[in-house]
């Protein structure tokens, strides 16, 4: 579904300057074509005409691994690739910039939140274009707007309510990284020959035309911008990267290696290539990092057709269960040996202000996540909120000490013996009607809010974004799908259809309760359940929630194209 805006005495009859073939439908605004220059758009375009049948072909790849999987094959190491596993190399040295990674805070490209991000104390702030955005074409560019003014180093912002006026502390920020969104998401207000452009070359594309030259000179010491790479299932994605790179290096004029990724290791297929993707961008890596939370929803993905692999409720797949372990291991050993930083990954607890022992509770949580991401060798790892900031220094910091990483100190030797075995071991715990409630609950509500344009949500004293709502979906999903007896609470109750209707007919009910009349009647919690209820019962699992929940917020703008 596109939704037309119409025609109106408030339209504006401004459109963007854009060159031939690209046509862009998003609502105009003086601020967004500041970002929208013929120039950035002709950048974007190139990018677009030379990489869109790589990028159809590596998405064409990954439906074909995932049947494979459905037919009962199992993903695992690729014998054609064992020479780059075996083999002896490493990836170019570490820009000194970034040398130290412990504590990075991640959030959305909102302006408030870039500029406590940048003050929060953290060494690096991932600016996020993924997980924690929901992509309305507002939210998109006004990021744009506000990614620019931040490596100006003149953003600021005036909160009315408090009379409060937020300013970056020069020079303490944090360095600044850039996730743009995955290769399967388009820009459906931007196309180029007809077609709706990729997300990531929107994001990447106008970010770097437009602050490659500043970042470097004022922040990267020489070297940047940096990115954070999400989503990948094969090497060959990091190869279209790696090209992607070289194609903007050579548009700057910037030497090759200048730009540096870190890539989310957060999809099952994926822990298989580790190697082979830091090979393919050895010149331009800058690490890995365990995306666990994708990774969980990756697990349910790949394995939807095996009902002899279950998840348990999802609060119970932590990181110590025999599979994630192993994931964070080699990821650490697989990083060392190659030169490169090893990233932890995201704890969902987040201060609880209004209860001091609950509140307590959460942080002993993340301590301790975080204290076993440090001695199983990490370099660093993410903090979701700026409260967490100094719990996570405090640990990182009494191990690490003054050390900015682990790289040379922790080669965990140990893990070059994990096997496909470990990394796909069944994880234990049980499933419960409470596991089933709590999934549609969320679900529905980060639904709510995404289609609203917040893309990531306090619930439950946890922080949910894309990511861990994708584990309430697939989840939901495949219970149905085969029937699970829900036994872990001694009720016995088998997930059918009738069930999970009456389910949700209750939680939305007790989400009315929770948020109030007045919210629910005029939030989005219908059609999100709506959505949700529609992708947990479809016969085929949807790839992606986002995908769907998108085509809700695409709103094309008459005046970009004559052709609406
Ligand atoms: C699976 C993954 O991909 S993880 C990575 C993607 N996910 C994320 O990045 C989530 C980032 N975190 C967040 O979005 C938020 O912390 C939430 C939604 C979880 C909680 O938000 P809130 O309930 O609004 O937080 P709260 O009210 O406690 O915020 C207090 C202050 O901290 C700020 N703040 C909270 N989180 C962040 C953040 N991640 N970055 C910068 N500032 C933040 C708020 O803006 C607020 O500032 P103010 O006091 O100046 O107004
Ligand atoms: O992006 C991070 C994740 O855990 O997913
Ligand atoms: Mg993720």
């Amino acid at each position: 579904m596109t939704n037309v805006a119409p025609y109106s005495r408030t339209t504006s009859l401004n459109c963007y300057d854009v060159p031939n073939g690209v046509d862009v439908r998003g609502r105009y605004d003086d601020e967004f074509a500041k970002i929208l220059t013929k120039d950035a758009l002709q950048f974007v375009s190139e990018l677009q005409r030379e990489f869109r049948s790589h990028i159809k072909y590596a998405l064409e790849c990954r439906k074909e691994a995932q049947r494979k999987y459905n037919a009962g094959c199992l993903p695992g190491f690729d014998p054609a690739t064992r020479c780059i596993r075996e083999g002896e190399w490493v990836c170019a040295s570490v820009p000194p910039a970034v040398a130290d990674r412990r504590v990075e805070i991640t959030g959305p490209v909102e302006r408030k939140m870039i500029i406590n991000a940048l003050n929060s104390g953290a060494k690096v702030f991932m600016a996020d274009f993924e997980d924690s955005l929901s992509l309305t074409w507002e939210k998109l560019m006004r990021g744009q707007v506000n990614l620019k003014d931040a490596v100006d180093g003149t953003i600021t912002f005036y909160d009315q309510a408090r009379n409060r006026l937020y300013k970056l502390n020069h020079p303490h920020t944090a360095k600044l990284f850039v996730r743009p969104r995955g290769w399967h998401l388009p820009e459906a207000h931007i196309l180029v020959d007809g077609e709706p452009a990729t997300g990531c070359l929107v994001d990447f594309g106008l970010y770097f035309y437009h602050n490659h030259a500043t970042f470097r000179r004022t922040r990267g010491a020489g070297y940047g911008p940096f990115f954070y790479l999400p989503k990948m299932e094969h090497a060959r994605e990091a190869r279209i990267w790696n090209s992607v790179f070289e194609r903007a290096e050579t548009m700057a004029g910037l030497g090759s290696g200048s730009i540096r990724a870190t890539v989310l290791i957060e999809t099952l297929p994926a822990v298989f290539q580790m190697d082979e993707i830091l090979y393919e961008l050895r010149d331009h890596s800058i690490g890995l990092n365990c995306g666990r939370w994708d990774y969980i929803f990756s697990y349910v993905k790949t394995f939807q057709a095996h009902p002899d692999r279950l998840l348990p409720d999802r609060v119970q797949v932590g990181m110590t269960q025999h599979f994630m372990r192993s994931y964070s291991d080699l990821l650490i050993h697989t990083c060392h040996r190659r030169g490169v930083h090893a990233m932890g990954g995201m704890a969902a607890q987040i201060p609880i202000r209004d209860d001091q022992v609950a509140n307590e509770a959460a942080l002993e949580l993340v301590r301790k996540d975080k204290l076993r991401e440090v001695r199983a060798g990490h370099d660093g790892t993410w903090a979701a909120h700026p409260g967490l900031i100094s719990v996570i220094m405090e640990v990182f910091t009494n191990y690490m000490g003054a050390t900015p990483n682990q790289i040379e100190t922790m080669k965990r030797e140990d893990a070059a013996i994990v096997t496909e075995e470990d990394l796909l071991q069944r994880p234990s715990g049980v499933r419960t009607m409470e596991g089933l409630r709590l999934n549609t609950r969320v679900g529905i509500q980060y639904l709510a809010a995404w289609l609203t344009g917040t893309g990531s949500v306090p619930l439950y004293n946890l922080m949910e974004d894309a990511a861990t709502a994708e584990i309430s979906r697939v989840q939901n999903w495949q219970w149905l799908k085969y029937g699970v007896v829900l036994d872990g609470d001694g009720l016995g109750v088998k997930v059918s259809l009738d069930l999970f209707a009456r389910v949700v007919e209750e939680e939305m009910a007790k989400i009315e309760k929770e948020v109030g009349e007045e919210k629910f009647k005029h939030g989005k919690y219908k059609e999100a359940c709506k959505i949700f209820n529609r992708q947990c019962t479809a016969p085929t699992l949807d790839e992606f929630l986002t995908l769907d929940a998108y085509n809700h917020i695409v709103i094309h703008h008459p005046n970009g194209s004559p052709r609406l």
